[in-house]
């Protein structure tokens, strides 16, 4: 039976954006539809942040058995002779019920139940705008007074000859595979590409990456290449200004993969199974955006800084909304709709906050502007960096590879962060508040690091900011005179 409506807030998919928005008005009260055509919690939960990072765990395990004897500990019974071939095995079936498991264990948080028993209503259906005001999802017609397209994004496949004829994995299909590949084929070096290709290699199948351009391109060249060689060094081979020219089926139910690089080299990788990994395409289509006088274009939803789009009561956020795809963006993105929509808060988004880390070993990540993007918005920048040789807590896991760089302004404020190295990631989430508070390398000269962190290292590159200071002649006349009272 057909029911209309009438909710002041409907949000479209229940992903990472939607259900943080959807969270926050029943915090406050305020009446919310949300519409999910497939399962709760989007990407992030079922098939991209939590799959991946179970899987890159259960990784991490089976390099750490093949390590231990660097640290004087061998796997297997007291006794059992060294350096007898490879000491992993692995079990891909329990490798993906351990996944499986981490999913089912936060899936409750994102819920039907959950949102139901807040107060939400959900509707289980694709939602289609029949005009500027109107949703329709299922049988159920909604009229709400701000309308939240939080759709999401979905594998991008390039136009690669053949392609679309031979089997080929994406983020959507590679997390339930029972069997692990005897060699994977990954066509994309970006965050997906190497995060799973090192993530199987260590698992132990053989691993490919084709990248038509720089692998991690988005990242600082510097940091990412300690970062490509790392993988390198772990048996990935990284194929970098090489692009997929052509793919085929082979008769043993795997692929052929044509390359061609920059150089004119020419080359035929033959894979088991081929991952493409290779960028996403934004969910608009079918969704009414005409209907609803909602632009959009290739990127996504065209919207202003506060995220509205043409249509004045609709906003688009997360994936959809054509910047940034990762899951905090999401949800910084939920926090500026929600402050619009119930406060009616002057909201705009910024993007020189914006913090990234991809889970590789070591991990790489940056927050806020680059020094080109920096220098580009008109800063004179200091670049301050030091290297995880000099840090004590690298050097007991005998992880030394990487350095962090401050991207510092005038009076020392630090307007951004880059590193790869050990848990870099961790070290960047301490320096996403310095950036997002405006903090100057002081508050690190005056701040008591616990010895010995990973973290120390962001102190140990904001100090040498002082470096200069500590030459000028006039300070050595200053502590000599100082000196003479004694
Ligand atoms: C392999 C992988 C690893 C990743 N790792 C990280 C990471 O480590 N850190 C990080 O920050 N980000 C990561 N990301 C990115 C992150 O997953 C996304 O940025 C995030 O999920 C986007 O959230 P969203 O709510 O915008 O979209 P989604 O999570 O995609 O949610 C959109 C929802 O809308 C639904 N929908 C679409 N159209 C309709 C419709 N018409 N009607 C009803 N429902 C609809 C979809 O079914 C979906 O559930 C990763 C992505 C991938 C693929
Ligand atoms: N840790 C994280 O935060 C994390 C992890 C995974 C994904 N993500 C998000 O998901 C998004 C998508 O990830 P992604 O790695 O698919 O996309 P991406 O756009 O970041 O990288 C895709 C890569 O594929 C290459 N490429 C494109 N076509 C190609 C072809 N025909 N042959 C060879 N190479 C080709 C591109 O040059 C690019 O380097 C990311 O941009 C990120 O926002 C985040």
């Amino acid at each position: 039976m057909s029911r209309v409506i009438t909710p002041d807030i409907c949000v479209i998919g229940a992903g990472s954006a939607g259900l943080s928005v959807a969270a926050a008005a029943r915090a406050f009260g305020v009446e919310v539809a949300i519409c999910e055509e497939a399962a709760m919690g989007g990407d992030c939960l079922n098939s991209g942040c939590i799959p991946s990072k179970s899987l890159i765990a259960a990784a991490r395990h089976a390099h750490a058995i093949r390590t231990a004897a660097a640290f004087g500990v061998h796997p297997g019974p007291a006794g059992a002779p060294e350096g007898a071939g490879d000491p992993v095995a692995t079990n891909m079936e329990a490798v993906r019920a351990h996944i499986r498991a981490v999913i089912a264990g936060i899936a409750p948080h994102d819920s039907q139940a959950r949102f139901e028993g807040l107060g939400a209503t959900v509707i289980r259906a694709r939602a289609r705008f029949t005009d500027p005001r109107t949703v329709v999802a299922g049988d159920t017609t909604i009229r709400a007074r701000r309308f939240v397209v939080a759709t999401g994004s979905r594998p991008a496949l390039p136009k690669v000859p053949g392609l679309t004829t031979v089997p080929h994995l994406t983020n959507e299909s590679v997390f339930d595979l029972g069997d692990l590949p005897e060699h994977l084929v990954i066509l994309g070096g970006g965050p997906i590409g190497l995060e799973l290709a090192q993530a199987y290699r260590r698992l132990g199948a053989a691993v490919t990456v084709v990248e038509a351009a720089r692998a991690l391109g988005r990242d600082d060249p510097e940091l990412a290449a300690v970062v490509v060689a790392r993988l390198r060094a772990e048996g990935v081979a990284v194929l970098e200004q090489t692009r997929a020219a052509g793919v085929v089926a082979d008769s043993a139910g795997g692929v052929r993969v044509e390359t061609l690089a920059a150089d004119g080299t020419r080359r035929t990788i033959a894979g088991s199974h081929l991952l493409v990994a290779a960028g996403r395409r934004p969910n608009v289509e079918d969704l009414g955006l005409e209907a609803g006088e909602i632009g959009f274009g290739p990127r996504g939803i065209r919207v202003d800084a506060g995220l509205r789009t043409g249509n004045r009561r609709v906003y688009a956020i997360g994936d959809v909304a054509g910047s940034f795809q990762f899951t905090h963006w999401a949800g910084y993105h939920a926090g500026l709709a929600v402050r619009s929509i119930l406060f009616r808060l002057p909201v705009a988004e910024r993007r020189d906050i914006l913090p990234w880390v991809t889970f590789t070993d070591p991990e790489i990540g940056q927050v806020g502007l680059s020094a080109n993007a920096a220098r580009a918005a008109g800063h004179s920048v200091t670049v301050l960096s030091a290297p995880y040789a000099g840090n004590d807590r690298a050097a007991t896991a005998r992880e030394a590879e990487g350095m962090l760089k401050l991207v510092v302004g005038r009076g020392g404020r630090i307007l951004g962060a880059a590193a790869a190295g050990p848990e870099a990631g961790e070290t960047l989430a301490m320096l996403a508040l310095a950036v997002g508070q405006q903090m100057t390398v002081k508050a690190f000269a005056d701040t008591v690091f616990p010895y010995p962190t990973h973290a120390e290292i962001a102190r140990r590159a904001a100090l040498t900011y002082y470096g200069k200071s500590l030459a000028n002649p006039w300070l050595g006349r200053l502590l000599r005179l100082l000196r003479a009272f004694g």
